[in-house]
């Protein structure tokens, strides 16, 4: 199924491919966190759900639980892309920068997906020149760049969002968010300044990161902020 990012897309971040039917009006696409999962590539294959699929396999490096070597890892989100329900792959921005990366980014892109860059910082929010340069980086190796770091006061914030109005207007197409409470008005706001996917768990008790909101409430604060798209 077909996942662009010319538009926003809210994606439904779950382990549980059987989520879909309660996403499915809310979401416009699931993400599949593939290495929460048991037996993912099954899932997939049993997937007969209609939205399209986001598959992330997180590296424990990144902060996710996928503990088999890259390559590995990397061959596991190549056979995801194979299914036609998976319409975008998330790899990590510190791959891409490998040749197992970009040969991965090329199966994948050959497989009809697109591909999410993706970076995260679990402790802070960079400095404006190093958020910057990973933004464009990330927005250079994959067909998104996505962002997310870790907000601690409400300038961590601002500076998330003047980064992704910059790598918008610039023409990067970027998704961001931070993490944590400081950063949760993040997750609504800045789709206002570009950001092209948030990540919400259908139950809140679900979450997949820190400072989440839930489904229903991401949709409705992204569809009422960002009602005037010609600002
Ligand atoms: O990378 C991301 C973003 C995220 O960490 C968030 O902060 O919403 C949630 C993850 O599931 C997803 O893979």
């Amino acid at each position: 199924m077909d996942l662009s990012f010319d538009s926003f897309v809210l994606a439904a971040s779950t382990a549980d491919l059987g989520d879909e039917p309660a996403a499915r009006g809310v979401a416009d696409a699931v993400e599949f966190r593939m290495d929460l999962a048991d037996d993912p590539l099954s899932a997939l294959d049993e997937y007969d759900g209609s939205l399209p699929i986001l598959a992330t396999n997180r590296a424990d490096w990144e902060g996710g639980e996928a503990d088999a070597s890259d390559a590995e890892r990397l061959e596991t989100l190549v056979a995801a892309a194979e299914f036609d329900a998976v319409g975008a792959v998330d790899i990590e921005l510190a791959c891409l920068r490998a040749d197992v990366g970009v040969d991965a980014a090329t199966r994948v892109r050959d497989a009809g997906a697109t591909v999410v860059a993706s970076v995260h910082d679990f402790d802070r929010t960079p400095a404006r020149s190093e958020l910057i340069a990973l933004l464009h980086e990330a927005a250079a190796l994959g067909d998104v760049g996505k962002l997310a770091v870790t907000a601690h006061s409400n300038a961590d914030a601002l500076r998330l969002l003047d980064v992704t109005h910059t790598a918008t207007e610039w023409g990067d197409t970027v998704a961001t968010m931070a993490m944590g409470e400081a950063g949760r008005h993040t997750r609504a706001v800045a789709p206002v300044y570009g950001s092209k996917i948030g990540y919400a768990p259908v139950d809140a008790a679900d979450a997949t990161a820190p400072g989440q909101y839930d489904i229903q409430t991401l949709r409705s604060l992204v569809d009422d902020l960002s009602s005037n798209p010609d600002v």
